[in-house]
């Protein structure tokens, strides 16, 4: 599938290149490299960007680090918390790198 979510709460981050990548857990690791993907956002389903996937990096939650949070535009406090809150019982993710693709939606 060519979509993927994200609350709409980072909306600005993509799409002002300061958010450039996402941690997702396993069911959200059959992203390829090149694949262009729709963003849409999680809450309303609507349409608001287009990415290109970079890579897709398996992780532990312990790797996690200051350059990660980084490309979240976050503090790797904050960063851990989101994780924390979103996948309460995961140890295992994949870091998804993209870049946003500029052309009209
Ligand atoms: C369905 C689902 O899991 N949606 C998600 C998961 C993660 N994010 C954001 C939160 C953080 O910025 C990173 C790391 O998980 O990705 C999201 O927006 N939506």
């Amino acid at each position: 599938m060519n979509k993927i979510t994200f609350f709409s709460r980072f909306e600005s981050d993509i799409l002002n290149g300061k958010k450039t990548i996402t941690i997702r857990d396993k069911s959200e690791s059959y992203f390829k490299p090149t694949q262009i993907l729709d963003v849409f956002t999680n809450e309303t389903d609507r349409l608001f960007a287009k990415i290109q996937v970079i890579s897709v990096t398996p992780i532990s939650f312990d790797q996690l680090s200051e350059q990660h949070a980084q490309q979240e535009n976050m503090t790797l406090e904050q960063l851990k918390g989101v994780i924390k809150e979103i996948y309460p019982t995961e140890n295992q993710f994949f870091v998804i790198e993209f870049k946003l693709i500029n052309e009209p939606i």
